[in-house]
């Protein structure tokens, strides 16, 4: 009888050979940390989400160190609606006041993560959620926010947090134990409050205090886009700068360029940001010679 589970129009030769291409990728990145921002608008097709999941618990399975950092803003936005609150962002910040607070901290603490951790299991990882309260991981005060065009003038936008530091070690007790993290972007400051962090600076972050190899930013376009709508594969720092100056820039593309030098900037080998909408993008992009989306270097 024939195994009719997994149709698939590969010729086996041709199978074997894109096995055999993740080879010499699997060997140098064996022992190797890939933080992976996972975007809250990456996250909404549950055949995305699986493909994502099955991704993660692949690399772990071939001795690479995944940790995963999640967003929500989306998932955020939905919740508000349904409790007649008004969400508002400024330079790609949540305002976030006492009670949006509570929002977030229910949203990403919660089901978004719980999702998330549920799916890595399903696919035969171990999955472990964590806030950044987890293992006193992120402390954070209020970000005092400049405006982009006019330095003297400052937004309030309430409880979002500024990254005081990062303590790593609860991540890589975990990672040497087989578990996969999967961290919200939650920080708590000196007096036990709350702060939410955007989840691309926190992602920044950890890669950098990780000295991960790569971190990979998934989200919910190719890349990021020139004025006429091209894909940009390459930016420096300079370019960026450019870019930030003219406007090509903007929402929530701010905060997740600015993290993504950052960390190129500060020793992080490869940093990318990547459509999360193609199925497998992850495996893609780490164990195969094409490249996806736009890759970040500090000159
Ligand atoms: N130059 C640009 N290139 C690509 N996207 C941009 C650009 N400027 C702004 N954006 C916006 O940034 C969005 C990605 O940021 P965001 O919505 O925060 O995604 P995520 O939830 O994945 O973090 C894009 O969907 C796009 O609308
Ligand atoms: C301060 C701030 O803006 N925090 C974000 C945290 C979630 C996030 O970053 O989600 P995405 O990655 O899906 O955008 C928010 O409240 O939406």
């Amino acid at each position: 009888m024939s195994d009719t589970s997994a149709p698939s129009s590969i010729a086996p030769f041709d199978k074997a050979q894109i096995l055999a291409q993740a080879l010499p990728y699997i060997r140098k990145f064996h022992g190797k940390t890939m933080v992976i921002k996972y975007g809250g608008n990456a996250m909404t097709d549950p055949a995305l989400q699986k493909a994502f999941a099955e991704d993660v618990v692949l690399l772990k399975l071939v001795g690479i160190n995944p940790v995963v950092v999640h967003g929500g803003g989306p998932q955020i936005e939905s919740a508000l609606k349904r409790l007649g609150m008004q969400g508002q962002f400024i330079q790609g910040m949540r305002v976030t006041d006492a009670p949006t607070m509570e929002v977030v901290e229910w949203v990403l603490g919660g089901e978004v993560q719980q999702d998330i951790v549920g799916l890595i299991n399903q696919a035969g990882g171990k999955a472990v959620g964590l806030t950044g309260r987890d293992g006193a991981m992120i402390r954070a005060r209020k970000l005092k926010m400049l405006d982009n065009t006019d330095p003297n003038k400052e937004h309030d936008v309430g409880q979002v947090g500024d990254i005081v530091s990062v303590d790593p070690s609860v991540v890589k007790a975990l990672q040497d134990d087989a578990f996969i993290p999967v961290i919200s972007p939650i920080g708590f400051g000196e007096h036990n409050e709350s702060y939410n962090i955007n989840a691309d600076v926190v992602a920044a972050k950890l890669a950098t205090v990780l000295q991960a190899e790569k971190l990979m930013m998934l989200t919910n376009i190719s890349g990021v886009l020139d004025k006429a709508g091209q894909l940009m594969t390459d930016l420096t720092a300079k370019r960026i700068d450019e870019l930030f100056a003219d406007g090509t820039i903007s929402g929530g593309m701010l905060p997740k360029i600015a993290g993504a030098l950052d960390a190129a900037k500060s020793g992080v080998n490869s940093v990318h940001i990547i459509d999360g909408r193609v199925p497998h993008v992850l495996l893609l992009e780490i164990l195969t010679d094409q490249a996806f989306g736009t890759m970040i270097r500090s000159h």
